[in-house]
């Protein structure tokens, strides 16, 4: 763990049940390779998680068994350690190249942008060699200026202690907002192709692994499932998957299962499977809390014990690469928490509203507009984590906003028609979902990604959305500590309700809408009321949505030519200029 992160509480544990062919899974990192140095059931860094595989993998042979290391994406974007460097990733990428990575594959901020895809094809894809898988995503080499797959199709090994043979496919949901020198091909045709046909027609194979940055409970799995079952039989598959943050473990069918391992480094998600080869495989499945108490407990090893030399090395590297970034620099100190969806919004300690009511009215601003009214939206999903009382640091900046976007702006917009476009993004109609234009794909690209998760299922067929059978509980094994259980996640999937390894007691969660608004100079009740005009702000990134919301609305604009830039700089930066101004450590 990093210096100065806090220590993990002991807490009650479940054990984890080994099978034959064993996995530790990660998704949706998004950097945060450091770990989470406030929190102490997060505190691990990728150092400790690289000790642990290593101890994971020495038990599973020890046992006659195999353990096989899973990654399904969103490796950046939204920690300091990625966004705070010029060039974005200059430490992360060598830092995370230090896992053994026996199977990984692309998300969507891998492909938001045309430098990060890039780096993706030059640096992370070599780095992995054959374990990175590309099923159905081809950028356009920049040294030759052709279309090719990102990474090899699909992936045929053999685990080393037991000799399974695997058939490995690597998909990223039906994304449609990467730039324009990827290509992402829709799951439900790529299986369609002939060389997936053919992959999955191939006879010397005991079992199938589709890993992705799709979620388990959607419409291309459900696709994948159906191809492969159709052809195969009851052959074993077993499913990995993320994008919508949570912990979440599905069952499809008797013999596959499909396990999302969370976000941000809070999960190292453990699945087995025994009686591989039978048609009653035994699937098991745990949400491991990462921090150093649970990796001891599940490795029964101690603190002199259980580190790696090349674990504890990589810590360092973690350290150093920090330390270049000055991400421990305080900018400010707030006075309180403010959440994302742990507290209900509005509300005095939602985030948002702390941004429609403070940070925006008092930074937005344009002199060449200057006494023009405005009507500004942000979209809640630019927001990504929690600010915690006290201090805010360079990484906090990332950790909140990671993202680049600017404001734009269309003048001089009714402000009955502003509104109209903000209920449209907010859903009363549900344009987005219904219409053909999907600018970013189908899974609501506004909200943050753990709102999207009963939302989206509602389109699945039962195969992915429901329990097919109810799964046999493993035995939770606790042990014998007798402490309080400190709040924490308490997940409930296709498997009950003791897939976390450790007891937590409950967090309550919150909806929180797509977009927030904030009129500017607020409103003031004593004056002549609202404004007729009002110039539209937003952050460049909603521009598709403010155009089919604008369309909708019988808005006639042509985005984005009708719009302009509003004032230069990022949000990140509009942010962190507020809390230096207004949040001063005491
Ligand atoms: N430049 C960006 C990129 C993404 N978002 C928001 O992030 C959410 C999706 O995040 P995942 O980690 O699940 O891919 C979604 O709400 C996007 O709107 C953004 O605001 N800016």
């Amino acid at each position: 763990a990093q210096p100065g992160s806090a220590s993990p509480l002991p807490a009650k544990l479940r054990d984890i049940t080994w099978g034959k062919l064993n996995f530790l899974h990660t998704t949706d990192t998004h950097g945060w390779l450091a770990g989470h140095l406030q929190e102490p059931s997060y505190s691990a860094d990728w150092g400790d998680y690289i000790s642990f595989a290593a101890r994971m993998r020495e038990i599973a042979e020890s046992r006659d068994s195999d353990l096989l290391v899973i990654d399904t994406g969103d490796r950046v974007e939204g920690n300091g350690l990625y966004d705070a460097s010029d060039p974005k990733g200059k430490y992360l990428y060598d830092i995370l190249k230090q896992q053994h990575i026996d199977l990984l594959s692309s998300g969507n901020h891998e492909l938001y942008k045309k430098n990060t895809s890039e780096a993706e094809y030059l640096i992370t894809v070599p780095s992995f060699a054959d374990s990175y898988i590309a099923s159905n995503i081809d950028i356009l080499d920049p040294n030759s200026g052709e279309l090719v797959p990102l990474g090899p199709r699909f992936r045929k090994l053999t685990t080393k202690k037991k000799g399974y043979r695997i058939m490995a496919f690597g998909f990223l949901f039906d994304f449609t907002g990467n730039y324009n020198n990827t290509k992402v091909q829709r799951v439900e045709d790529t299986v369609k192709e002939t060389w997936f046909q053919q992959a999955i027609r191939d006879e010397d194979v005991d079992l199938f692994i589709v890993l992705g940055h799709v979620p388990v409970r959607s419409i291309e799995y459900e696709a994948v499932h159906k191809e492969i079952r159709n052809v195969r039989g009851n052959i074993t598959i077993q499913f990995f998957g993320g994008h919508f943050h949570i912990r979440d473990y599905a069952r499809y069918d008797a013999q596959s299962s499909a396990l999302a391992s969370g976000r941000f480094m809070e999960t190292v998600g453990f699945l087995s499977i025994d009686d591989v080869k039978s048609s009653t495989p035994n699937f098991s499945r745990r949400y491991i809390d990462n921090n150093l108490f649970s990796y001891y407990h599940h490795t029964g090893l101690n603190k002199s014990t259980f580190p790696t030399e090349h674990g504890q090395n990589v810590s360092q590297m973690i350290q150093e690469a920090r330390h270049a970034l000055d991400l421990d620099y305080v900018h400010g100190c707030a006075p309180t928490d403010f959440w994302v969806d742990r507290t209900p919004y509005p509300g005095n300690n939602s985030i948002y509203t702390w941004l429609e009511t403070e940070v925006l009215p008092q930074s937005l601003q344009n002199p060449s507009r200057q006494g023009k009214p405005a009507l500004a939206i942000v979209n809640t999903g630019a927001i990504r984590f929690d600010i915690f009382k006290g201090p805010f640091t360079q990484d906090s900046t990332f950790i909140v906003s990671p993202f680049t976007s600017g404001f734009k702006y269309i003048k001089d917009v009714p402000l009955s028609t502003a509104k109209r476009i903000v209920t449209l993004l907010n859903g009363a109609s549900k344009i987005l979902t219904t219409t053909n234009e999907q600018p970013h794909g189908r899974y609501c690209p506004l909200a943050p990604p753990q709102q999207c998760a009963r939302q989206a299922s509602d389109g699945v067929e039962s195969t992915t959305r429901n329990p097919i059978m109810p799964q046999q509980h493993a035995q939770a094994v606790i042990s014998d500590s007798d402490v309080e259980p400190f709040p924490g996640y308490t997940t409930i999937d296709d498997a009950g309700d003791d897939g976390d390894d450790t007891v937590h007691s409950h967090i309550s969660f919150y909806q929180v809408p797509n977009v927030i608004q904030t009129l500017i100079p607020p409103l003031d009740h004593s004056s002549s009321g609202e404004p007729t005009t009002v110039d539209l702000v937003y952050l460049d990134f909603i521009e598709p949505y403010i155009a089919l919301a604008a369309k909708f609305s019988g808005f006639p604009v042509n985005l984005p030519a009708d719009s302009a830039l509003y004032m230069d700089g990022t949000m990140t930066e509009l942010i962190q200029t507020w809390i230096k101004k207004n949040w001063k450590c005491t």
